[in-house]
This record gives C-alpha cells, structure tokens and sequence, in this order.
C-alpha cells in the first residue's frame, strides 16, 4: 500500500471550497497542490504526477478548465474528484458528465453533501457524499477527506449525488426569499418539502436515483443551504425580499452562487421535457425581474389545488 506522503492530489480552483479540501487533505498528510489561475504554479506543474486531481471550479470555468487538463499528460490511474455544484448551460450536461467525457478511460467521482465552507474551515463537524460507478475510486476519495471531523460516505449514484447539491441552490435563492419576507416556519417547511419533490421529478429525468435525494447529499445539502445565511444562494434571496436588485447583490457576494445559473438552464429544461417545475419557475422570474418576491409568492399560493403526488 502506498503511504499518504506518496500520494499527490491536484486541487483546481484555490476558492473557499477548493481551499477547505485542500486543507482536510493536508491534514490527512496528502501531499496537495493547489491550482489557481491567478496563482504562481503553472496547471502543468500542479498535475505533474498527480493521483488525484480535485475540480473545485465554478460552474463557468469548468468545460475551459477540463480542455486545459486534456492537453497534459496523465497517468491513465489518475481519479478525477469534481465537487462543483451547477450545470453548463450550453449543453445542459453536470460537471461529473463533463469530466468523464473528456476523460472516457478514467474514475471519476463526485464529491457532495451539506458542506457550508465557513463551517469546515472552523473545523465543526460535518459529513459528505463521495460517488462513483467505481466503488474503488469512491473509496479512495473517502480516505482522502474523512476525518474525526469530517465523515465521508460512498454512494453509486454519482449523478444522484451531484444533482442533489447543484438543484437545491435555486430552492435556497427561494428559502432565502422565504426568510427575508418573514413568511413563517410553515411556509418554510411547505417550500423546502415542495422543492425536494421538484428535485427528485427533474432528477430522476436525468436519471438519478431517488433515494439518493433523500440522503446527505439531497435532502441533507437542501436543509443546510435554505436555513444558513452562510449560503450565497440563499443570501441571493434574502436579500432581493430586502428590495435589492440581483446585480446589486452579485457584484457585493463573497464566491460564487451557482443558483442564479442553473435556473435558467432549469427553466429551459423543464420547458423542453414538460416537467413541472413551479418553484424554479417562479425563483427564475424574480431573478429576471418578471414578478416581485411577494407576487412570485402568490403565483405559488395560487397554482391549481391538486393531490400532493400523482400516484
Ligand atoms: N463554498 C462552499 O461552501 C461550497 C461550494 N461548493 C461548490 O464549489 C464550487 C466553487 O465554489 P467556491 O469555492 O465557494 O467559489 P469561489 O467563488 O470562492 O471560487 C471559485 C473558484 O473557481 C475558479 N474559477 C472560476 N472561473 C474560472 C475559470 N474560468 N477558469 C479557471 N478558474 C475559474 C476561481 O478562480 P479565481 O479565484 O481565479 O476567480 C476560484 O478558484 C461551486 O460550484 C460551489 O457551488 C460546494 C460545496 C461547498
Ligand atoms: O453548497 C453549499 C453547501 O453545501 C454552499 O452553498 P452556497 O454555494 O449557497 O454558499
């Protein structure tokens, strides 16, 4: 068995994310090469004899990043870890999907679940999901991140596993909205439990796994982004129920919130298949400008009154 030391782990994306990941590794004693684009290291040099090369990049650098790792060399063994939560707009395709089609021969496996960076970087308890059609390369993964402090867990269903993380920030914008009109546990509990039942209807189109959203990864990632104002997303929407307008909001938000792009490429979706999707409709329309927080509400509260499932 390889000792810890020996094994080198690439992380693109030196972010909040990409830098708590780095940091759990380094802990382990991996040796870890954080990658930048405004860093000093070259991607060449940080994949140089890598075993495992770590994406924490936005969703909007993902497809440039994966066509620059394409042109070095690396060792067919080498497990690709993604842990980006969107969805490229162009092709509608995850970024696991993304990965594994540039690289066909390698593992890939997605790495999810309630992970507010804030909260790991201060080192309080926390667990994750780590998926793969490879079990061996899941598992690998896991010894990487897992700690007294961080419990890490596999999973089969990658695509399951990363849909649950990349979905529920357009229903955290919503939470968000929830919370900043002051609507009420009730109605936060209604929103959240009728989000998690948009999920799974649109992921299980893609192919995932239900059971999978009611795990860490789903279920799990949806209460923590919709009940933390450490989420950018659901700062998004907390704070246009505070009069504010998105491009206010963005040019003032700490990273990234991977919510406001993958509703539209949501929308799209859900037009072309038919799949019912009112509360990303609606979270859709207020970020267009279309319907203020509170006539986005009453779109909600007045839709059809129908059975809670179509059995
Ligand atoms: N923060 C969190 O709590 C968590 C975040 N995630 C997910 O991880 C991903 C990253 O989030 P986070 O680290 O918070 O975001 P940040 O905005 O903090 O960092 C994003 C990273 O992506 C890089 N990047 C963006 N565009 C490009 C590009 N075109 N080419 C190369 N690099 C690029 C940025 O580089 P540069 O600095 O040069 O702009 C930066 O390193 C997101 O998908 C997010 O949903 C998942 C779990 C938890
Ligand atoms: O995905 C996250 C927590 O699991 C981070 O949420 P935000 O991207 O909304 O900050």
């Amino acid at each position: 068995m390889i000792a810890v030391q020996e094994i080198t782990i690439a992380i693109l994306g030196a972010g909040a994310w990409g830098a708590s990941l780095a940091n759990l590794a380094i802990a382990n004693g991996y040796t870890v090469r954080l990658w930048s684009r405004r860093g000093s290291e070259t991607l060449k040099a940080v994949l140089q004899d890598a075993q495992i090369v770590v994406s924490a990049i936005s969703m909007k650098g993902v497809r440039d990043v994966v066509s620059q790792v394409q042109s070095f060399p690396l060792s067919p063994e080498t497990i690709f870890v993604t842990a980006t939560k969107g969805l490229d707009p162009q092709t509608t395709r995850t970024p696991s999907q993304i990965w594994q089609t540039a690289f066909p021969s390698h593992a890939v496996v997605v790495l999810s679940g309630p992970n507010l960076s804030q909260e790991i970087q201060q080192s309080l308890p926390a667990a994750t999901v780590v998926a793969s059609s490879i079990a061996t390369a899941a598992e690998q993964a896991q010894l990487v991140f897992s700690s007294p402090r961080f419990r890490v867990y596999t999973n089969p269903d990658p695509v399951g596993v990363e849909l649950g993380g990349t979905l529920k920030n357009v229903i955290a914008i919503a939470a968000g909205v929830c919370d900043g009109l002051q609507l009420g546990t009730n109605a936060k509990a209604a929103l959240v439990t009728r989000g998690l039942t948009e999920i799974i209807r649109i992921g299980n189109f893609w192919g995932a796994k239900t059971e999978t959203f009611y795990g860490l990864s789903g279920l799990g990632d949806l209460l923590a982004t919709c009940n933390s104002p450490l989420s950018r997303n659901y700062q998004v929407g907390y704070q246009m129920a505070g009069g504010k307008t998105l491009t206010e909001i963005l040019a003032n938000l700490p990273g990234t919130a991977e919510g406001v792009n993958t509703c539209e490429v949501l929308v799209q979706l859900a037009k072309q298949q038919n799949i019912t999707m009112p509360i990303t409709e609606q979270v859709y329309r207020l970020l267009q400008g279309e319907v203020t927080p509170r006539q986005a509400l009453d779109e909600l509260m007045l839709r059809d009154i129908k059975p809670e499932y179509n059995y």
